[in-house]
């Protein structure tokens, strides 16, 4: 069987988008972690799949696989993709399109200027619920693994995040700490790992070792939640203008409200594979 896909990147966190709406493919897990390798597969951060809504109120539902091949709740640079993917091949003729995830809902609205913008829902500060074993409704902790001690902000955008404030992104530790935090047990689904360096009233720096990957060039939920733990703490202010490896996202946010995240999303090639 012959599958069809696209290659798509969101500031070099990259994808293979497939359409399962008018193509019918089951991928295992060991399956995807095959196409995920650089050397011997495809290679992709994270792979993608566009499905038809089984809510009436939405336009499409979205799948997501880490390059490990688990499926996970989120991922905002893919959701930036997924947009330009479905008008690019002519699933949907909309501007604004809703989608729904493994954990919730969100709007993905394709500007004229080329940029995206995306509604990512509210972000999740409750230990219970982020899933973070913590019995305080506080977002920043101390936590000890290793033998090292660490202060942390735990929460969620669907997805489970820690965030590290640190002086210094380039030299931060990110593979070392990253590798040990997000297989920390207190995570109890794991968690992508954020090194945040505020550099300006509106801006900060941002490295993110991500949960089934390692380190990416950018991770956009990684900074949605970076940008509210930095705003909670009111150390930034809104719209935040986040600098990844990769490049900027801009993530517009007040508390109570949905969070909005804009930036590119770039197709590179189609291609096939044999399944
Ligand atoms: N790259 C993504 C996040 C993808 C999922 C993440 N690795 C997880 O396990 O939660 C993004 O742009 O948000």
């Amino acid at each position: 069987m012959l599958v069809h896909f696209s290659k798509m990147h969101g500031l070099g966190n990259d994808f293979v988008v497939i359409d399962n709406v008018t193509q019918n493919i089951f991928l295992s897990r060991e399956q995807i972690a095959t196409l995920a390798d650089r050397h011997r597969g495809i290679g992709f951060d994270q792979l993608l799949m566009v499905e038809a809504p089984y809510d009436p109120d939405v336009d499409f539902h979205y799948r997501i696989f880490n390059a490990d091949g688990s499926e996970v709740e989120q991922c905002g640079n893919g959701a930036r993709c997924f947009g330009r993917f479905v008008r690019m091949k002519g699933l949907t003729n909309k501007q604004e399109i809703t989608v729904s995830t493994k954990k919730g809902t969100i709007r993905i609205r394709l500007e004229v200027d080329g940029q995206v913008n995306v509604d990512m829902g509210k972000p999740v500060l409750e230990p219970s619920e982020i899933p973070f074993r913590a019995n305080k409704q506080e977002i920043t902790y101390i936590v000890r693994a290793q033998e090292q001690t660490f202060l942390i902000g735990a929460l969620s955008m669907g997805n489970p995040h820690c965030v590290l404030l640190v002086d210094d992104v380039e030299s931060a530790p990110v593979n070392e700490v990253g590798g040990l935090l997000t297989r920390y047990e207190r995570f109890s689904e794991g968690a992508n790992v954020g090194f945040l360096q505020v550099t300006g009233e509106k801006t900060a720096k941002l490295r993110v070792y991500e949960r089934g990957v390692g380190e990416t060039q950018a991770c956009g939920t990684g900074a949605c939640a970076a940008a509210v733990w930095g705003m909670l703490q009111e150390k930034l202010a809104s719209p935040a203008t986040i600098t990844l490896p990769g490049g900027n996202l801009e993530i517009t946010w007040q508390p109570g409200e949905t969070l909005w995240m804009r930036g590119p999303a770039e197709h590179v090639f189609d291609g096939q594979f044999v399944l």
